[in-house]
């Protein structure tokens, strides 16, 4: 288990990570999701000890994890897979990391077996691919069997075969009662992996919840195409209704059916070319959510209000 009360932690007058509280729970894998420069790596190299929090804390079962008896038994982490001395084999890099901590060939070759590298476990780590790096990086999080496993990032680049594996390997996990946090700033391969999202913008919290819930609670939305847009935003905006414009003549509407959009449209006279229900998706939801709290973005105009 790992408990954030109030985490904080500052750069300058910039909040990286502003009064984060959040419990993340044995037994489910939990998405940590954010636009980039959200606060997930800062967040995460304070719960392992990395960084100091400006103010709050991160408990890792119960205490910070620097305090904890024996680190990597404690807590697996992936945080950087290129972090490796790339001359040495797969199987090298974790007898190395083993010994450190009393871990033997059985053990280091049972691991390369269930991330699939046994075959490669030979060659250098700098000739393996970026999957492949990934699959080592997770070894090595996996060697000493933690309770608690860490991820930053862990399908960036993987295909999907790749990511199937992961989702495989981070569910058995899970099942086996660990405590299983992983990042990601793309909000699709989320999706494929995780049962719990806490999703970060600007360092605070906008989401604790199931991906069940996540994606209830966007209701959906109406695309319209019509000659008339202007004068028909302009008469569905009201309470709880949001319009969202994504090229001239083309808007987005949430809060109001394509029924009621229809026959508000036919009453006034504007033509309507398209009228389409977009159903919720886990994408839609995020999007949605974070597009206030986006840091960098590169187009402004297609998340502009509709006048
Ligand atoms: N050492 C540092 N010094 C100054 N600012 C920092 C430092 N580390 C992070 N930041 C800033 O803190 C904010 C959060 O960064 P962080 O790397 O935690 O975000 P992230 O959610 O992991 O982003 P990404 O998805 O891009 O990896 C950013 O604005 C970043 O520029």
């Amino acid at each position: 288990m790992i408990e954030l009360r109030q985490l904080t932690k500052t750069y300058g007058d910039k909040k990286a990570v502003d009064g984060i509280t959040a419990t993340i729970r044995p037994g489910v894998v939990t998405g940590f999701l954010g636009p980039n420069g959200a606060g997930k790596s800062t967040t995460m190299r304070m719960i392992l000890g990395l960084d100091r929090p400006t103010s709050g804390t991160a408990l890792v079962n119960g205490r910070p994890y620097v305090s904890a008896g024996a680190p990597l038994a404690e807590v697996g982490a992936l945080l950087d897979a290129k972090a490796v001395d790339g001359g040495r084999s797969a199987r090298n890099h974790l007898l190395a990391l083993g010994a450190t901590v009393g871990i033997g060939r059985r053990r280091v070759d049972e691991v390369l077996e269930s991330v699939g590298l046994s075959e490669v476990a030979h060659r250098p780590a700098k000739s393996f691919s970026l999957g492949m790096g990934q699959r080592l990086g997770i070894a090595a999080a996996l060697l000493a069997d933690p309770a608690v496993l860490l991820l930053d990032e862990p399908v960036n680049g993987l295909d999907l075969d790749g990511i199937q594996w992961i989702r495989e390997l981070l569910r058995e996990l899970a099942d086996q009662g660990r405590t299983v946090l992983l990042s990601s700033h793309l909000m699709s391969e989320m999706q494929l992996v995780a049962d719990h999202l806490l999703v970060i913008g600007q360092g605070r919290i906008l989401a604790d919840t199931t991906i069940d819930d996540f994606i209830d609670s966007d209701g959906g939305a109406v695309v319209v195409v019509s000659p008339d847009a202007s004068a028909l935003a302009r008469l569905l905006t009201g309470d709880g209704v949001t319009i969202t414009t994504r090229e001239a003549g083309r808007f987005e509407v949430r809060g109001l059916t394509a029924s009621v959009i229809g026959d508000l449209a036919f009453e006034h006279r504007l033509r309507i070319h398209e009228l389409t229900p977009v159903t919720a998706s886990l994408e839609s939801a995020y999007l949605e959510l974070t597009r206030d709290s986006v840091e960098y973005t590169a187009t402004t105009p297609a998340h502009r209000k509709a006048a």
